[in-house]
């Protein structure tokens, strides 16, 4: 049994069907990416195994229980957390009121320390206010409350996105710390060269269908993939 099993997802806004049939599974220890031009159905994919979206038929199997149906919030205590986009940290408040407030109602908690030690930044701006941070400290932050909830697994949505190359490489090398300390992932990333620096495997999904399915080494190999579903 995987981790994750995700199987049929068919979601929907309004009438307007976006995922048809989205099928993946996640190892444990695992870094997944998934792909995708702009508007193919990755962050609605992500919302949908969290429950933000309501998949209309299909399965979303963590430690083999079916989350589908389950609220967002019993997804997340279930150990799924979703890092949003636009990050959804609380800005006056410091980084560490945001990591305690975060963890308060995890069954599980890493000790602060320990997300310390994955963003020894976050440390020396631990009494900084949230508004007060730079965008990949604040992207820093926004993973650290994820993380502080102990989660069995991490959906990591663009967090490269609009930072600067110098703290992209930052966050690239905390996300491979993570990763060598054995933290389970899903990243939706535009980043193809972050992203297969630090995938296991990577699904490619095209128009709300999931087109490809490899290892990342394999998809470096094949140029012509990346060129017709990502246009790179
Ligand atoms: N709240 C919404 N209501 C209606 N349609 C939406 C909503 N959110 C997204 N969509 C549409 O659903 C489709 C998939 O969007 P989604 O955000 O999942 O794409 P994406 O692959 O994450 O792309 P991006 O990189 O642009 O975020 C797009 O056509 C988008 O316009």
């Amino acid at each position: 049994m995987s981790l994750l099993e995700v199987e049929g997802l068919n979601s929907y806004y309004g009438d307007s069907h976006i995922l048809f049939d989205v099928g993946m599974r996640v190892e444990e220890n695992e870094v997944v990416a998934l792909l995708g031009r702009n508007g193919a159905g990755k962050s609605t994919t992500l919302k949908s195994l969290m429950g933000v979206v309501r998949p209309r038929s299909g399965s979303v199997r963590l430690g083999g229980v079916e989350m589908v149906g389950r609220k967002s919030h019993a997804v997340a205590r279930a150990g799924m957390q979703l890092v949003h986009e636009e990050r959804r940290i609380f800005g006056s408040l410091n980084v560490e009121e945001n990591l305690v407030l975060a963890g308060l109602t995890a069954p599980d908690r890493w000790p602060l320390e320990r997300v310390y030690e994955m963003f020894p930044r976050l440390k020396e701006r631990r009494t900084s206010r949230g508004t007060d941070l730079s965008g990949g400290e604040q992207q820093m932050l926004a993973i650290g409350r994820a993380l502080i909830r102990a989660p069995r697994i991490v959906l990591l949505d663009e967090p490269f996105e609009g930072l600067a190359p110098v703290i992209v490489h930052d966050l690239v090398q905390a996300c491979r710390t993570l990763a060598d300390a054995g933290q389970t992932i899903v990243l939706v990333e535009q980043n193809l060269a972050a992203t297969l620096a630090l995938a296991d495997r990577v699904y490619i999904i095209n128009n709300g269908h999931i087109a490809h399915e490899s290892t990342a080494a394999e998809l470096r190999a094949q140029p012509e993939i990346l060129h017709r579903y990502l246009g790179v």
